[in-house]
């Protein structure tokens, strides 16, 4: 396999390209404590069992919140900018449904550099369950498709998905720590082929291949 694509030297500011740009350390300590109670809220909701009079009562409570949160939104595509681990600028949508720290459905995938790629730890809760116990498909490929991308990037390539393969190997359980890896194996013209792992208990319970396309970016 030839090697092409070329790592850029930094990844580029979203704000050039006219989007909305929130630091991390500008997220309120309340805010990401509201974050992490509608996270439990979702799993509550999914599988409360209470009475009628109580689901009313919690629906009046939730419409309130509602219509107190939309006073003021944020666009849709703002970026969330925070350092590396390797102390680098990396950038990601503040609401990415799999790692977006504002984002109350991501579980959330927080991925820092390895030596040879990415690294992180997660725990999905009973929101995220396709068979009984078990973490839904579907989302088992938003995992391994995160972290592919945030490989990508972490090496300097950052791209689109282009082509997903995934294999399940084993199932993944809901409620248990997953230890999810990435890392590139390649490079054809702009093309970033990467490869990604779930673990559980040290067990391989999917795995993925994909080809990024890197970003065409103004120079
Ligand atoms: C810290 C930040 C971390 C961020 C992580 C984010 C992770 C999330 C990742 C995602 O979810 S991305 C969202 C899902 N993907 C998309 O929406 C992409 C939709 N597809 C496109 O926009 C375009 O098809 C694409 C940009 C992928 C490619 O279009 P281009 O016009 O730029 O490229 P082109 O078609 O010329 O193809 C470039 C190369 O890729 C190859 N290619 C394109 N599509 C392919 C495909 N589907 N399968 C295999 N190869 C493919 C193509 O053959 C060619 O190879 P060669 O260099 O060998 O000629």
């Amino acid at each position: 396999m030839t090697v092409d694509a070329q790592p850029v030297a930094e990844l580029p500011d979203p704000r050039d390209f006219g989007f909305t740009v929130v630091h991390r350390e500008e997220l309120s300590d309340e805010l990401l404590a509201l974050v992490e109670d509608a996270r439990a809220l979702n799993d509550a909701v999914a599988h409360t069992d209470v009475a009628p009079e109580a689901l009313a009562q919690a629906r009046a409570a939730i419409a309130a919140a509602t219509e107190t949160l939309n006073g003021a939104r944020r666009p849709t595509g703002a970026m969330v900018a925070g350092r590396d681990s390797r102390g680098r600028p990396e950038y990601g949508t503040i609401a990415n449904i799999v790692a977006g720290p504002v984002n109350p459905a991501a579980p959330p995938l927080e991925l820092a550099h390895t030596d040879d790629g990415v690294r992180g730890e997660v725990t999905l809760n009973g929101s995220y369950e396709g068979p009984p116990g078990l973490v839904h498909g579907g989302w088992v490929a938003a995992l391994l498709d995160q972290a592919l991308g945030s490989a990508a990037s972490a090496a300097g390539m950052p791209g689109l998905t282009a082509h997903l393969d995934v294999d399940y190997r084993n199932p993944t359980p809901l409620h248990n720590p997953l230890t999810v890896t990435a890392r590139v194996t390649g490079t054809e013209r702009r093309k970033v082929f990467v490869s990604a792992e779930i673990r559980h208990n040290g067990e391989l319970t999917a795995e993925g291949t994909a080809i990024m396309v890197q970003l065409m970016l103004p120079s």
